[in-house]
């Protein structure tokens, strides 16, 4: 597999400093020597440059709109680069709303892609059911063809069409859904594993029911957005939104491992780790733990792993 990583160091979908950090802290985690030990061709295209927009008053509930929608521009038109001549491309970021450009971005070189969405959050409020207003709620409600019309034309935000279907969707680790995001899933049909299904099923049996859902013949590629505060806070703390009751490491291995066995992987987004939050402990805590569930979408499985062609002597 040839690998282009990508840093996404942004902050605007939200009202913390410190997610611009986070492709730096991967980075210096060692992410790209680490894939490149597991056989992976790994070429780091450095940064998304960041637009920062002066005078950036909120519109319709939502901050920062034009920071956020000219930078999503800039993700999208990197993406799709990277994706022309990349296998997979893998996404640093950076706040959540970063989706927007990656998946706008992905959807240009695969159209027929599914999202899988690993989060302890819905991420698909609209500026009009947000309570906090911050971008990094809504990315999805800016992508979904059926929110088209519920959803206003922000500024930076021009040239957005949404470019995937509302069944395209498979969310695993819910467990703080707004009434907004809620009624929208709902009234959509959208697939939603939470913590609850998670319990109920175990794990293996929600990975199965989110594929089979979003692509049941088995043959769609995948953008997988994986947010780090859907693993529990006990293993990634340092993070903007943490709740209680996430994914363990060994339940999100497993997903990784899952998806990883598809070969379908298009994108993996890793959002929203911010290493000014917690104390050394906690940051180094959570890179490690990001880091090693990385590792296992792209070929590093606990029973073992050997790099391609490789035999005995
Ligand atoms: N649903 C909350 C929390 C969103 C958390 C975003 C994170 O998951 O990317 C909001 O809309 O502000
Ligand atoms: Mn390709
Ligand atoms: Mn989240
Ligand atoms: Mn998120």
């Amino acid at each position: 597999e040839r690998i282009g990583v990508l840093g996404i160091p942004f902050s605007k979908g939200q009202s913390r400093v410190g997610t611009e950090y986070g492709p730096e802290v991967l980075r210096n985690g060692g992410i790209v020597r680490k894939l490149q030990n597991l056989g992976c061709h790994v070429q780091d295209h450095g940064d998304v440059e960041v637009i920062q927009v002066e005078n950036d008053d909120p519109e319709e509930n939502a901050k920062n709109p034009r920071t956020v929608g000219l930078t999503s521009k800039l993700i999208a038109d990197k993406v799709e680069r990277v994706l022309r001549s990349e296998d997979i491309c893998l996404g640093l970021g950076g706040d959540h709303s970063m989706a927007i450009g990656t998946i706008a971005g992905n959807a240009r070189v695969e159209p027929d892609l599914v999202v899988l969405w690993i989060d302890a959050h819905a991420d698909i409020n609209t500026p009009m059911t947000s309570d906090s207003g911050n971008i990094h709620g809504m990315p999805l409600a800016f992508l979904v063809r059926e929110l088209e019309s519920y959803v206003p034309k922000l500024p930076g935000f021009e040239w957005l069409s949404p470019c995937i279907h509302a069944k395209d969707i498979a969310y695993i680790g819910l467990r703080d859904v707004d009434a907004g995001e809620r009624k929208i899933i709902e009234k959509f049909g959208i697939t939603a594993f939470s913590m609850q299904e998670v319990d109920k099923y175990g794990i293996n049996e929600v990975v199965e029911r989110a594929l089979r859902a979003v692509d049941p013949e088995g043959k769609r590629p995948i953008h997988l957005s994986f947010d780090v505060d859907a693993m529990d806070p006990t293993l990634t703390p340092s993070t903007g939104t943490p709740v209680i009751g996430g994914l363990s490491l060994r339940e999100t291995y497993y997903i990784a491992e899952e998806v990883a066995r598809t070969g379908r992987l298009s994108m993996v987004d890793v959002a929203e780790v911010n290493p000014l939050l917690g104390d050394e402990k906690d940051k180094k805590l959570t890179v490690d733990m990001t880091i090693s569930v990385i590792q296992r979408f792209f070929g590093n499985r606990r029973g073992g792993c050997y790099p391609p062609g490789y035999d005995i002597p």
